[in-house]
């Protein structure tokens, strides 16, 4: 399968590069970053040391030469990106976060054309968290207030994280509820008591945490909290091409990390 990876510069680029380069299934022939960048005219390798013949581009035609599109860019990236994927009949994997309402009816439109996976996280320790999730919210469906707590690197740029979002939904549809209509995203000053039945947000960002979600089930006189760790962006890499391989039986739809690993 030919593989294209767009923010190639980027955290999770860097990832991708290494693994679609180490899997012997997979070929890797197009680098992407934004127009710009430092780094466009490099070998997509150089991070690494040694030279893979693809140099990373702004030319968005070059997905002729792929199967199968990665991104991990930011909202404006991968709807562009997305564009040039239909125009080429490349498949789509999208790792980005951050996007408004707009920008996922775009994903959704985009994958009546072709086939598109779109998932917040894609580890495997993730997902499986989101069903637990199910679980437990479904369980403490009265008397238990929820709060969702992440902490990231100092150089993310949206918050609270998509995982945090997909965390705080999957306890909100167990309850038969809409995020938005009971979401608490933030606090400050006299805030009142905590209303029942809402679910809280709150985000750190420092250092180079990968990535740690919380979400509580605060009780009287007890509590449940459900923990998620990030040690590495590997697993991310890793996940992003399992979607990939995916996607190869598929002509088109929008599809989850639901959808990848219940394969
Ligand atoms: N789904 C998942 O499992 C995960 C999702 N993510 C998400 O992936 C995204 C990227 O994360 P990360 O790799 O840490 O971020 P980085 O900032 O390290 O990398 C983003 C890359 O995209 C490039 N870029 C920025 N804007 C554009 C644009 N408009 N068009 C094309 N390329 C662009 C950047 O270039 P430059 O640096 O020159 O601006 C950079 O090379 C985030 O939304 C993050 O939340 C991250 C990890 C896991
Ligand atoms: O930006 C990151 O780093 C991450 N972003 C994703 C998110 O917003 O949930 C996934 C992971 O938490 C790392």
């Amino acid at each position: 399968m030919r593989i294209a990876i767009a923010g190639a510069d980027g955290r999770m680029g860097r990832m991708l590069i290494e693994a679609v380069t180490q899997s012997p299934d997979l070929e890797l022939t197009v680098a992407l970053d934004r127009s710009g960048s430092a780094a466009l005219g490099q070998d997509a390798g150089a991070f690494l040391g040694h030279n893979t013949g693809v140099l990373i581009s702004d030319n968005l035609n070059a997905l002729a030469d792929a199967d199968c599109l990665i991104d991990f860019t930011r909202p404006e990236g991968t709807l562009a990106h997305l564009q040039a994927c239909i125009k080429h009949g490349t498949k789509c994997v999208i790792g980005t976060t951050g996007f408004d309402e707009q920008g996922k009816q775009a994903i959704q439109a985009a994958s009546q054309k072709i086939a598109v996976v779109f998932a917040p996280n894609m580890s495997v320790g993730v997902n499986a968290t989101l069903k637990l999730l199910d679980i437990a919210a479904k369980l403490l469906n009265s008397g238990y207030d929820v709060e969702v707590f992440e902490a990231h690197h100092r150089n993310k740029v949206d918050a609270p994280s998509g995982t945090a979002l997909a965390m705080g939904e999957a306890v909100a549809n167990a309850w038969g509820k809409k995020l938005d209509d009971i979401a608490d995203w933030a606090r400050h000053g006299e805030t009142g008591a905590r209303e029942t039945g809402n679910i809280g947000f709150s985000v750190v960002r420092g250092g180079d945490i990968v990535g740690d979600h919380t979400v509580y089930f605060c009780g009287t006189g007890e509590r449940i909290e459900i923990t998620h760790r990030s040690s590495s962006r590997a697993t991310y890499a890793q996940g992003s091409l399992r979607a990939a391989r995916y996607l190869a039986r598929k002509e088109f739809g929008l599809f989850d990390m639901q959808d990848v690993l219940a394969t």
